[in-house]
């Protein structure tokens, strides 16, 4: 070995660990954005498993989706979720977890972004005005963090065409005036498609066949046409379904009484109070139950649970 060929190597060795270190020192106490870093599958799977009751198809796909788009160096899209179902089933509950695997200040993160369409864009004239803001935040948040996640609630309050304005990200493009979109995540959350998930779900019940048995492929095409001819999608008509842009539609089962007897007991874990059964039942018989004739599905899912829980 030449001596001066080994000092240098040892000299970038050293300025490497020390660059490293720093980093690491700098992101302990700033979020850091660390696009590379691997999804813990397991992690995530434990927790979904553990957390989110009576939705096996929602954790299922969620898992295959997410840890698929991690674990690809080179993505050719960013990955697109719709999560459609009843109110309360847990699609929010989901998007917060997913956040949190994600990056770990979750919902809190300066790499994930809510848009709410109530309150983001809430009037129907300024159609323009939210396309052209939507792309400056979009391009803004991936220029700053290529892995940035944006969580879009209320899809079906959205003004028809407003989210066509970002289908120049979620498309296959390499780059888009110099910025990859390709390691984002886009989430849709939406009621859209709820009646048409409760109809087959309830066909399984009353043919006598066990709710998990329900499988992706018995929503998802019924949920993508449903949603694109549903004038009140947000994705009505929408070049998002056309360019088949959208990557896993995720049907959230209504939930029954026994899931909502889980969430109470979540809750009252989640407080540090031990479980009171009798409390268990009362909080989940005060919840309202349709069809009327069978009363198999909560009304508002576990969306209520927690401020009925007060009253006990
Ligand atoms: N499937 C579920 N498993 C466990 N907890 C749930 C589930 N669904 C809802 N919850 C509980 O109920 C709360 C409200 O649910 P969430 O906000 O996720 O509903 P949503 O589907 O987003 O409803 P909406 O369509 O009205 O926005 C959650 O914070 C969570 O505590």
């Amino acid at each position: 070995f030449e001596p001066i060929s080994v000092g240098i190597a040892i000299g970038a060795a050293s300025a490497l660990t020390g660059y490293l270190s720093y980093t690491d020192l700098y992101c302990r106490f700033a979020e850091c954005c660390r696009e590379e870093q691997r999804l813990n599958a397991s992690a995530l799977k434990l927790e979904l498993e553990e957390k989110l009751f009576g939705q096996h198809l929602a954790t299922e796909v969620i898992l295959k989706a997410l840890t698929g788009f991690k674990n690809n160096k080179n993505p050719k899209k960013p990955l697109t979720l719709s999560l459609h179902g009843w109110a309360g089933t847990g699609k929010n509950f989901v998007s917060q977890i997913v956040a949190e695997n994600l990056h770990s200040k979750g919902l809190k993160s300066n790499f994930v972004h809510l848009f709410v369409s109530t309150l983001h864009f809430p009037h129907e004239q300024q159609i323009k005005l939210y396309q052209d803001q939507l792309q400056g935040w979009i391009r803004g948040n991936v220029s700053a963090c290529a892995s940035s996640v944006f969580i879009f609630d209320e899809m079906d309050k959205l003004h028809p065409g407003v989210i066509d304005a970002i289908k120049p990200f979620l498309d296959y493009y390499e780059q888009v005036d110099g910025v990859s979109y390709r390691k984002a995540i886009f989430i849709f959350l939406s009621n859209a498609g709820g009646d048409l998930i409760t109809k087959i779900a309830l066909d399984f019940w009353r043919a006598g066949r066990k709710r998990e048995d329900i499988q992706l492929k018995d929503l998802e095409p019924v949920l993508s046409v449903g949603v694109f001819n549903n004038k009140h999608s947000g994705l009505w008509h929408s070049g998002l379904i056309d360019r088949n842009l959208i990557d896993y539609f995720i049907p959230f089962l209504p939930l029954e009484y026994r899931h909502v007897k889980m969430c109470v007991r979540a809750e009252m874990r989640a407080r540090g109070s031990a479980i009171n059964e009798d409390i268990v039942t009362r909080v989940a018989e005060e919840m309202t139950f349709f069809p009327k004739s069978e009363k198999i599905y909560s009304d508002k899912g576990c969306k209520t649970v927690q401020s009925r829980l007060d009253f006990h």
